[in-house]
């Protein structure tokens, strides 16, 4: 049961088995203070920033978890709360996804949870990293990525399950499934969200190659929608939310579920099969030996 502790505008939840309206679902603790002004409520627990309008619909979710917000399990039940919450919440109607880290949307999946743990935590990493996928690929809400660095991996899924992206035109940026260059393999639902968005020719060349794309080349493939100067990229996405929050939302919300839900219902339909087919797969001594180099490679990178 969950133990909601209510101190002024501020309230702690203490685990929980059931969603409540501002509650947490999950087996976790979680803080998240709320104040607000005029028509502005914030929140912010320590990775994930939440600042909703409620004038205009629109809350901005940014990603705090510096120095490259890795997605970690604290990071990801984080996460999937702030949408659950925006997502009982009437007065929020779209939101958009952003960094407050500087050059870097996302670095991905932590990679130290899927290395020399045991298999119950890797299990408990990949339900957690099926959560947020549920949740945001079939989200009710209307949600813009604004990527505004790096989106290797997680990120680049994160930003796939939006309904648009809009991403900084720098040219050092890059953005793709690379999971291969890891030595590892995006599951089935990464692979079926790429698809979904790029095509299935596009999707077999970046998969195998663990490709990843510069903003011009994300664009021309499609993977992401529309490139402007990078300090123009959350007032773009705010433009352009407004633009789409302009057609009725049971109308959108119907016709994006059309899309998506059979995908959705793949990964519900097998999500025993795939934790233990993740745990099998990433506690073999090859894909641990693989994860170990390429954590040595990125500190290596720096000396
Ligand atoms: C039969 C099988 C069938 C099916 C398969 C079954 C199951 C599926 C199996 C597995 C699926 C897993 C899916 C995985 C998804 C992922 O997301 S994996 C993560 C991929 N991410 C990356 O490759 C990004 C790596 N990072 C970078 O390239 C760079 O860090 C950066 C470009 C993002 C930023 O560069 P810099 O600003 O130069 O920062 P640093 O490189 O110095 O990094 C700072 C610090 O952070 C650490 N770090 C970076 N990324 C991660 C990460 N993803 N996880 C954990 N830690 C990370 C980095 O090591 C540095 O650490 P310190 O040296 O400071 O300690």
């Amino acid at each position: 049961m969950a133990a909601v502790l209510r101190r002024g505008a501020s309230f702690i939840c203490l685990g929980s088995s059931q969603l409540l309206s501002g509650g947490c679902k999950h087996g976790r603790t979680c803080i998240l203070p709320f104040f607000s002004s005029n028509n502005r409520n914030s929140s912010s627990s320590s990775k994930i920033k939440v600042d909703l309008d409620s004038s205009t619909g629109i809350a901005v979710v940014k990603f705090q978890n510096p120095p490259v917000n890795s997605m970690s399990l604290d990071f990801l039940t984080e996460f999937v709360i702030s949408l659950e919450k925006l997502e009982l919440d009437k007065s929020c109607r779209g939101v958009i996804l952003t960094s407050a880290q500087p050059k870097i949307f996302s670095a991905g999946l932590d990679i130290l949870e899927m290395y020399g743990k045991s298999p119950e935590h890797y299990a408990e990493f990949w339900k957690s990293v099926q959560d947020i996928w549920l949740k945001m690929y079939g989200y009710r809400k209307m949600t813009i990525a604004a990527i505004n660095g790096f989106s290797p991996a997680g990120g680049c899924l994160v930003a796939l399950s939006c309904d648009y992206r809009i991403m900084a035109d720098n040219p050092r940026y890059r953005i793709g499934l690379n999971e291969t260059q890891l030595g590892i393999v995006a599951p089935f639902w990464f692979k079926d969200t790429m698809v979904n968005t790029v095509g299935h020719r596009t999707a077999e060349l970046s998969l195998q190659f663990g490709l990843m794309y510069s903003p011009s080349d994300a664009l021309k493939i499609g993977l992401v929608d529309q490139l402007v100067p990078e300090e123009n990229v959350l007032g773009t996405a705010t433009e352009t939310m407004t633009k789409w929050l302009a057609i009725p939302d049971h109308a959108r919300e119907i016709s994006k579920s059309m899309l998506r839900k059979p995908t959705v219902d793949r990964l519900l339909a097998s999500r025993d099969a795939d934790t233990k087919n993740f745990v099998n797969f990433v506690s073999r001594d090859s894909i641990q030996k693989s994860l170990g180099l390429y954590l040595t490679m990125l500190k290596e990178r720096k000396e």
